[in-house]
Order: C-alpha cells, then sequence, then structure tokens
C-alpha cells in the first residue's frame, strides 16, 4: 500500500496501491474549492458506450456520461440522472473509483465519482450535449495502447497485459479512442473495465496535457 505520503492531497485518507505516477519533479498545485461530478460507463459484454462531447468542457473528447451533483442529490443519484439526459439509457450503476483534477483555468477542482454498469434499459440516444457510440473491448486494445504510452517508470505489470487479442463479436467497432479522449483515462479506464477499485489525481497544463499524476487501486469500491 501506498504511504499516506505519497497519497496526493485533495483524495482524503484512503488506502491505495499506487500503480502509475509521473511527473513528480512537479509541486502538486494548491486548490481552494472543489466541485462534486459524476462519471458513468456502460460495458455490454465487449463493447463499451462512450460519449462525444458536443459542447462545454471537454468538447471534441469522447467521455463517459456525466456532470455536476446538484444540491440535494447523493452522486449516485447525479450518475444516474446524467446518464438519463445525457445519453437517454438508464442502469444499475456501481461505484468504481474516485478522480481528483486540478485544471488550469478551472477555478474549481474536479472531483470525481466513476461509476459503471454491465447492463442497462432502454435506447442510446443522442443529446444536445453527447453523442452515443460504441467500441470495442478487446484485451488488445486496451492494454497494446496503455502499455505503448505509459509511462516505463510509472507501471508494474497488469495482469492481462500482454493477453493475445480477443476476437471480438463486433468486429467492426473501433478501438477505444484514447487520442480523443482526456490524457487520464488511458491510466485507469482499463481497471474499470476489469472491475478494478481505483483513486487518482492529475494536474494539467493547457491542452489536456498532465502535468503530474498518481493513479492507485484500492482493493474495495466504497461510494456514495
Ligand atoms: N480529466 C478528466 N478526465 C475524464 O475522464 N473526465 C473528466 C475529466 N475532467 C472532467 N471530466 C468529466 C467529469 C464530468 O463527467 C464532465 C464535466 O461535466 P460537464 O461539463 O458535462 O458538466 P456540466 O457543467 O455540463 O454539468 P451538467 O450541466 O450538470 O451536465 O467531464
Amino acid at each position: 500500500m501506498a504511504s499516506d505520503s505519497d497519497i496526493p492531497p485533495g483524495l482524503g485518507d484512503v488506502k491505495a496501491q499506487v500503480y502509475a505516477q509521473g511527473g513528480n519533479e512537479h509541486e502538486w498545485r494548491p486548490f481552494k474549492h472543489t466541485r462534486l461530478y459524476t462519471n458513468a460507463f456502460i460495458i455490454e459484454g465487449n463493447k463499451l458506450l462512450l460519449g462525444f462531447k458536443k459542447r462545454g468542457f471537454g468538447a471534441g473528447l469522447y467521455n463517459g456520461f456525466g456532470g455536476k451533483v446538484e444540491p440535494g442529490e447523493t452522486p449516485a443519484q447525479a450518475a444516474r440522472r446524467e446518464l438519463q439526459e445525457e445519453a437517454g439509457i438508464d442502469a444499475p450503476l456501481e461505484y468504481a473509483g474516485r478522480l481528483f483534477f486540478v485544471v488550469t483555468g478551472v477555478e474549481s477542482v474536479f472531483d470525481i465519482r466513476i461509476y459503471v454498469a454491465r447492463e442497462y434499459v432502454g435506447v442510446p440516444t443522442e443529446s444536445d450535449e453527447m453523442r452515443p457510440r460504441w467500441f470495442a473491448l478487446s484485451e488488445d486494445s486496451l492494454y497494446a495502447r496503455r502499455l505503448a504510452q505509459s509511462d516505463p517508470q510509472a507501471d508494474p505489470p497488469i495482469p492481462g497485459q500482454v493477453a493475445p487479442p480477443v476476437p471480438s463479436v463486433d468486429g467492426d467497432l473501433p478501438d477505444i479512442p484514447y487520442d480523443q479522449m482526456w490524457a487520464d483515462d488511458i491510466y485507469w479506464l482499463p481497471h474499470l473495465v476489469r472491475g478494478g477499485c481505483f483513486v487518482g489525481r492529475a494536474d494539467f497544463d493547457e491542452g489536456n496535457v498532465m502535468r503530474r499524476y498518481w493513479f492507485g487501486s484500492v482493493p474495495h469500491c466504497k461510494g456514495d
């Protein structure tokens, strides 16, 4: 387990096993305000549903479905509402992790609760904010890309990384578009897909560049 002094400020009292970190020559940025957000991912068999963000923060990138937790809501309630609003579907979302992002030019810090479901009800439907699209979830696409992009000093081997490609039933679906996603996603999405729980922080410079980052796995998923 990472010692308390390794856990980045903002993540609270958490016991985590670090599996990726970088930019340690930089200090973590100080922050004043945090704001709660959600982000939800749907996995169906060997497919992952993402949304192309059409407007607002992160426009032009693929991501899960989510947004701000409104007053009076729990994060779990907000996650379900946002999934309905942005993708037109309902799902039994389960907590998977917590991510903390400090972004240049954004005054409050993103404190994001991540959720996942392996079933859903309804038909994924384009909204004003998001255009849903399925991507292929093969071991090959997840881990080969992660290996290719990871910082060699940071990543201990993860079981499954060198698994041969898994034939996809939906063979014509595109691979997960990590080059059109937030730079942190490649570090934790593979954990989410495998059913793991995680915590992490990244401080961003302009242009989707992580200045300092830290991701760890946690043994039990505890969230609200
Ligand atoms: N570095 C990052 N990596 C990532 O994967 N998701 C991030 C991220 N930084 C922010 N997000 C997510 C959190 C959240 O789901 C979304 C930002 O929320 P939005 O901008 O969609 O919220 P809005 O202000 O539109 O909220 P609503 O109006 O409540 O939908 O982007």
